[in-house]
């Protein structure tokens, strides 16, 4: 595939190239904080609005042509792969991921069977129609990290506490580490799918790692996120490693192999790039509460923001988490205007 956009601001950013200004966009930049996302879906569910490659590439750019953010992000949830291998399972709205029948046991594992490309066909199907549209912006593929995944099949859904996900890692070691092992395998042929047809760069979202210390991180997560990232090494295309309250695994995160780690906004990023050592770019970080206070005071932020970048090779603006759903779409676009602004060189 040809269509990295090598030349883009993002991709350069990515690589800890010079570029001309900061490239920016925002985790879950599409969704309801767009009236036009919210009418589009109305009638739909999401997995449901994830198979349908037209509605799949209009959702992905609607908040492009509306922000001027310089990656669009694929349209899709850390779920689908798993709902592919054959786990019923639903999104629910204003609750997240709900597993039916969750993974607790040995025999549990026979209904995560492994994916081919046909699995996720209509992934394939909607990169290729977004990498048409979008010209010299570049496409962001994504999937769930196996820690993050395998959380949702032993809760069954979202957790606090993370019980049933530590009760396994911790008491049952060996069906911890095939799970994990089942999941690195059906992460990587999503992320392949995606990369074949199109993407530029991927993310993978080890989104509640951050319920983890450094120790058991690296002795139960890090060896299969690194499977994952080392098997697409020889793609060429950039891979951003991304969590939440990971400030005590930035180190550990940032040798699990990819290019760009995502840090939150609990952590400044000049001393996140300490933690992650000067070869790899870094991205965030505002908080995404921020925009719900006055201009003066995103304006303030983001500057700070865009200086504590500067530390690291490469500096890709985003919040430090997903937008939130009550999100004003105007402070998202003039903030993209101003990072422009302030970055330019
Ligand atoms: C943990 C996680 C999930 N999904 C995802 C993660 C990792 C990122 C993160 O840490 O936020 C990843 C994801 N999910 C979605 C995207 C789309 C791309 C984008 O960022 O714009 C991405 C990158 C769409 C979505 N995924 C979901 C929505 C909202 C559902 C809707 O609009 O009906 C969207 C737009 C549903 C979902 N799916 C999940 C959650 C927690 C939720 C929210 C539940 C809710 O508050 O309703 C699981």
């Amino acid at each position: 595939m040809t269509s990295v956009l090598n030349d883009s601001p993002f991709v350069r950013a990515c690589r800890g190239q010079d570029v001309p200004h900061t490239p920016v966009w925002f985790m879950r930049q599409a969704g309801r904080s767009l009236p036009e996302y919210r009418k589009i879906r109305e009638g739909i569910g999401m997995l449901e609005s994830c198979r349908r490659p037209e509605l799949v590439t209009e959702i992905t750019l609607q908040p492009v042509r509306r922000h001027g953010v310089d990656a669009a992000v694929l349209y899709s949830d850390i779920v689908v792969p798993i709902a592919a291998a054959g786990v019923d399972l639903d999104i629910v709205p204003g609750t997240g991921p709900v597993v039916a029948d969750p993974i607790r046991t040995e025999k549990d594992l026979d209904r995560l069977r492994p994916i081919t490309a046909d699995d996720v066909s209509f992934v394939a199907e909607s990169v290729r129609l977004l990498v048409g549209e979008l010209g010299a912006t570049p496409l962001i593929g994504f999937a769930g990290a196996p820690f993050t995944l395998a959380s949702y099949l032993i809760e069954g859904g979202p957790s606090r506490t993370y019980t049933k996900t530590k009760a396994m890692m911790y008491g049952e070691p060996g069906l911890w580490h095939a799970l994990l092992t089942r999941l690195s395998g059906i992460t990587l042929a999503f992320l392949r799918t995606q990369i074949e047809a199109g993407v530029s760069t991927v993310q993978l979202f080890d989104s509640w790692a951050g319920a983890l210390s450094e120790a058991d991180y690296r002795e139960y997560v890090l060896p299969h996120s690194r499977e994952v990232l080392a098997g697409l090494s020889a793609t060429g295309v950039p891979r951003i490693h991304f969590g939440v309250g990971t400030a005590v695994l930035l180190k550990a995160m940032g040798e699990a192999g990819a290019d760009v780690v995502g840090v939150d906004w609990r952590t400044p990023l000049d001393q996140a790039t300490q933690l992650i050592g000067p070869r790899r770019a870094v991205q965030g970080n505002l908080d995404p509460a921020v925009l719900f206070a006055s201009w003066d005071v995103v304006e303030r932020e983001a500057r700070r923001v865009l200086d504590q970048g500067r530390a690291a090779p490469g500096h890709i603006f985003n919040l430090g988490h997903g937008v939130l759903p009550d999100t004003d779409p105007a402070m998202l676009t003039r903030l993209v205007e101003l990072v422009h602004k302030v970055s330019a060189r």
